[in-house]
């Protein structure tokens, strides 16, 4: 099978349809990291084979089970060279998209990638989650915010549940230690004002790690209280 074959077919396995264009979108991404990695950090892996499996099918087997689906709006916490937001964006062009992160370079790498590959109704925010999640321009206006590899699970609800909607959805892509993350994670629940819906797990071509999806509803709006100030839930996350 050529990378092109695994690649497409992976994301049909999602229930994606896929058009030469995402598949060329996607491609161009690609380019544009592998270049870009050379002048400053963004990624560890550069063959295609690999960036196809472990950044994009990634990303987009966030789809799984419906929770992100064309026309919603969402925000990509952390988001650094664009996983998960990018490839989901790229698959599912109307959702209407807001990119994250604290460093500025990973910011213009976003832009770079969105103008070539021509994607509408992005916003890139270059700040910190702790203080746009106060911002009543950004707080609980998405239905869904998303996160790949930012923190532990209790900092990252505190990073990201104050976007989302009352009724919206925080869907965090996690590794193997996912149920015990989650066992941490409960006083950061209730307090903040989400509960857990499902935890998914994802195969992907030629990957052993397992990986999965925790999904939680919103189900409160969250205290004003949170997020706290930049760097308190990282040094003290809620217990
Ligand atoms: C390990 S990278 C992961 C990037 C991407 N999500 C991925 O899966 O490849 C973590 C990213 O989170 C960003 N980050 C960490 N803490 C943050 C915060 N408090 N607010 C915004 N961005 C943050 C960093 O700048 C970095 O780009």
């Amino acid at each position: 099978m050529t990378n092109e074959d695994i690649l497409r077919q992976g994301i049909k396995g999602f229930g994606i349809e896929v058009s030469d264009q995402v598949i060329s979108d996607l491609k161009t991404y690609r380019e544009i990291l592998v270049d870009w990695n050379q002048k400053m950090n963004l990624t560890g892996i550069e063959e295609e084979k690999e960036v196809f499996i472990k950044h994009f099918l990634d990303s987009i087997s966030a789809v799984s089970n419906g929770y992100i689906k064309d026309g919603i709006s969402l925000i990509d916490v952390g988001t650094g060279a664009g996983f998960p937001g990018l490839p989901l964006k790229i698959c599912l062009q109307n959702i209407k998209l807001t990119l994250l992160d604290s460093l500025n370079k990973r910011i213009n790498f976003l832009q770079e990638v969105s103008s070539t590959v021509n994607l509408k109704d992005v916003e890139f925010i270059h700040g910190r989650a702790e203080d746009f999640g106060k911002n009543s321009d950004y707080r609980e206006q998405y239905d869904v915010a998303t996160a790949r590899a930012v923190a532990g699970l209790p900092i990252l609800m505190e990073f990201c549940v104050p976007f989302v909607k009352v009724g919206g959805y925080f869907v965090c892509l996690k590794g193997p230690n996912a149920n015990l993350e989650l066992e941490e994670s409960k006083a950061a629940m209730d307090v903040l004002g989400i509960e857990f819906v499902e935890k998914i797990d994802i195969e992907l071509p030629n990957e052993e790690l397992k990986h999965n999806i925790l999904v939680f509803k919103k189900i409160k709006n969250t205290p004003e209280k949170y997020p706290r100030k930049a760097g308190k839930p990282a040094k003290s996350p809620i217990k």
